[in-house]
């Protein structure tokens, strides 16, 4: 999603790395029984997370999350999210990513059937229409459905249901009322403020450490500012689960495959070689702790030659207890203590380590994250609370009801920049 540097999709890097044995890009070989009806997909879905499951007992609590023994998803006809979207109407339009268009629509709060937004029973959910035309789209549809239907966790976005009719494929999600972080921190007028940054860094890590801790790791693989999106209580959830993979079995360390993802955030061991570690994710998640201190996005072509990328930028002076000063976000200046922004700098200084063997576990990051939140005690909260109120002010209009119309624009002219990949 994007950041201002997405590739369209049809200009992806294509990388002929071979996979671990996977196929490119997804891990559930059975597909025909995943899109067939809602019995057969769970058996397709099982097999390929048994690892996981055998041994984390399938519904058992991991980390205040959960493996699902089977998904819980409703399964819907073309005419029903048609329905629910009105026609797929350009105004209920949320935003466009990388692989399709995601629409507001209403469902039935208890039977998830789709209604009529007057009804009084129903609640706004997010519908995903994917480029059907596209083989990564049917991959990215098909891992969404893979993970997100068996993974449970209050930091990651829930999925409700999906469609796969001729070659119309969609995915039907939570609303999430707040946008994404990403939003927040490059698109509005006024700085959005440290305690709210923290408190979604802390949710993603917290997210992404449940994904790192399950008997067979999952790695994101796409972890970004866009991708973290927020409820109404800015509470995080990782959404997008299109590019996840199953970490490596056995001994191993990594898996190998195509490079994919987004400029900016992916890591350099990845980059280079098309080797995935878990360590990748901790290396994206250091990226977007740097764009919380800095509110400067992770890659921006627009930025003068050698300041493109933030990590190489702005990476060198996380070292510095004084630098580290110069570099945080002007806007929240009086809004953290010294304290709290050297801690910062050095867990994120950890987290971008060349060498993924050096970076933290998503567990330490959050213990560290959740030390930090409680040290960041300052006096003067006047600007925080200014900053507070005017984005409640300012919500119903941006996403209780859509985006305004200048917001949506931007929306879809970031849609495709960015991306690593292509389709084979
Ligand atoms: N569950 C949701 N609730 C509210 N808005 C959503 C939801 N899911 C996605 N959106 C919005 O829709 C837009 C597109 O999301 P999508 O996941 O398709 O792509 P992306 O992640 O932005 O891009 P990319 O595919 O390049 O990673 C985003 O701007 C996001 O804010």
């Amino acid at each position: 999603m994007g950041s201002c540097c997405s590739i369209p999709s049809k200009t992806r890097l294509h990388s002929h790395a071979t996979t671990n044995g996977h196929s490119n890009g997804t891990d559930f070989s059975s597909m025909t029984s995943t899109t067939g009806a809602t019995t057969s997909s769970s058996i397709g879905r099982r097999s390929q997370f048994s690892g996981a499951a055998s041994e984390c007992s399938a519904g058992k609590i991991s980390d205040s999350g959960l493996l699902l023994e089977s998904p819980n998803l409703k399964v819907y006809t073309f005419l029903d999210l048609k329905t629910a979207t009105k026609n797929f109407k350009p105004e209920s339009m949320l935003g466009q990513g990388g692989f399709g268009k995601v629409y507001r629509g209403w469902v039935d709060a208890k039977t998830l059937a789709p209604s009529n937004p007057k009804s009084g029973s129903g609640m706004i959910v997010a519908i995903k229409r994917l480029n059907s035309e596209s083989v990564q789209g049917f991959a990215e549809w098909r891992s969404e459905v893979n993970f997100l239907g068996m993974l449970s966790h209050p930091n990651l976005v829930k999925l409700l249901g999906y469609c796969r009719e001729d070659k119309e494929l969609l995915l039907v999600y939570e609303f999430m009322p707040r946008g994404s972080l990403e939003n927040h921190l490059f698109r509005r007028n006024e700085p959005f403020p440290w305690d709210l940054r923290i408190k979604i860094a802390i949710g993603a890590a917290r997210g992404l450490a449940f994904l790192h801790g399950l008997q067979r790791e999952v790695i994101y693989r796409d972890f970004k500012a866009s991708n973290i999106l927020l409820d109404s209580n800015y509470d995080a959830k990782i959404s997008d689960f299109g590019l996840a993979k199953l970490g490596p079995a056995d001994e191993k360390s990594h898996v190998t495959t195509r490079i994919m993802g987004t400029y900016g955030y992916a890591a350099p061991e990845y980059m280079a070689t098309g080797h995935l570690y878990v360590k990748s994710d901790v290396y994206a998640f250091g990226v977007v702790l740097l764009e919380v201190m800095t509110g400067q996005k992770a890659h921006n072509t627009k930025r003068p030659r050698g300041q493109e990328s933030l990590v190489d930028w702005l990476g060198p002076e996380l070292s510095s207890k004084h630098r580290v000063k110069q570099i945080m976000d002007k806007g929240i200046k009086g809004q953290y203590t010294t304290k709290a922004a050297t801690e910062m700098a050095r867990i994120t200084l950890a987290c971008i380590e060349p060498d993924p063997k050096n970076r933290p576990h998503m567990k330490e990051v959050v213990e560290v994250l959740e030390n930090i939140r409680k040290l960041n005690v300052v006096t003067d909260r006047s600007s925080t609370k200014q900053a507070v109120a005017s984005t409640s002010r300012s919500s119903p209009l941006h996403y209780q009801y859509g985006y305004r119309a200048g917001a949506l624009g931007a929306e879809r002219r970031r849609a495709a920049p960015g991306r690593l990949g292509v389709e084979k």
